[in-house]
């Protein structure tokens, strides 16, 4: 039987990102991860000094927390990370699907599982060059079809700088059937500093005047709806 490693289940909330954007969401935030993005806003499901708080979980147990914090009422199902690409997440989304729930998965496309395609909606995060990580595009494509039976592929790139406004181009080249979204990176990553609104509002609006001045015209450019409402606080 498959344990899982979790870092936390939260929810009900509202998808802060991307194509599910303000769509009610729980999350499951599963614990260690194959990258270490320098700005990476989730380091307490990544940083293996966190790992004494992830709870070994079976996908039976796991579910039971999604039906309490629901209270049985079907809902989507966010599985985040850390990596959740590095954990088999198929049983629990068995038990999910059957009773109505959507799933929907945030990776970086590092890693390929045959249960992406029991998706609803697989968001591939491929990292830009600000991240300190770089792109097995191979692999990434491997993701990509990996994903074909589920409803939905999209990208989703994070956008820093000039640089990484250039390489967000060039990935959705790559990969031009891609519905892409593009969001502003978040400098502030502490939960215990409140966040500069005015300065995300400003990264926000750079990014957008940047590719309507570029006549780029694929990518939508969204925000993070749950930076803006609760800033960096966790479990929301
Ligand atoms: C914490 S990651 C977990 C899932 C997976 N490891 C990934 O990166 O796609 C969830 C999403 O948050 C984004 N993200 C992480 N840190 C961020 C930051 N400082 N600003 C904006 N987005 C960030 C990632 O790019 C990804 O799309
Ligand atoms: N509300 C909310 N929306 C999110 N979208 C992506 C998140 C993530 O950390 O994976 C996230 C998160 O942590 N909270
Ligand atoms: S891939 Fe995702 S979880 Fe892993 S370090 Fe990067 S942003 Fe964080
Ligand atoms: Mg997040």
């Amino acid at each position: 039987m498959t344990t899982l490693r979790i870092a936390e289940i939260f929810g009900p909330t509202i998808q802060g990102e991307g194509a599910l954007i303000g769509e009610p969401t729980l999350f499951v935030r599963a614990g260690g991860c194959d990258y270490r993005c320098s700005w990476c806003d989730s380091m307490h499901a990544v940083d293996s000094v966190y790992r004494h708080d992830w709870a070994p979980m079976t996908p039976e147990a796991v579910w039971a927390e999604l039906r309490r914090l629901s209270e049985g009422r079907p809902v989507t199902v966010s599985l985040s990370g850390g990596n959740p690409a590095i954990q088999d997440f198929g049983p629990l989304i068995a038990l999910g699907r059957a009773a109505g729930y959507r799933f929907a998965c945030e990776t970086q496309g590092s890693v390929a599982r045959s249960w992406f395609s029991d998706l609803d909606t697989l968001v591939l995060s491929p990292k830009p060059p600000s991240s300190g990580e770089r792109v097995d595009w191979d692999t990434f494509t491997e993701c990509v079809e990996a994903g074909r039976g589920a409803r939905s592929t999209v990208m989703k790139i994070v956008v820093f700088d000039g640089t990484d406004y250039v390489w967000a181009k060039e990935a959705h080249a790559l990969h031009p059937d891609l519905p892409l979204y593009l969001q502003p990176g978040n400098p502030e990553v502490d939960p215990e500093t409140p966040v500069d609104l005015q300065a995300l509002a400003d990264r926000l609006g750079w990014l957008t005047e940047t590719a309507l001045a570029d006549r780029w015209f694929e990518p939508r450019i969204l925000p993070q709806l749950h930076v803006q409402i609760w800033g960096n606080r966790r479990g929301v």
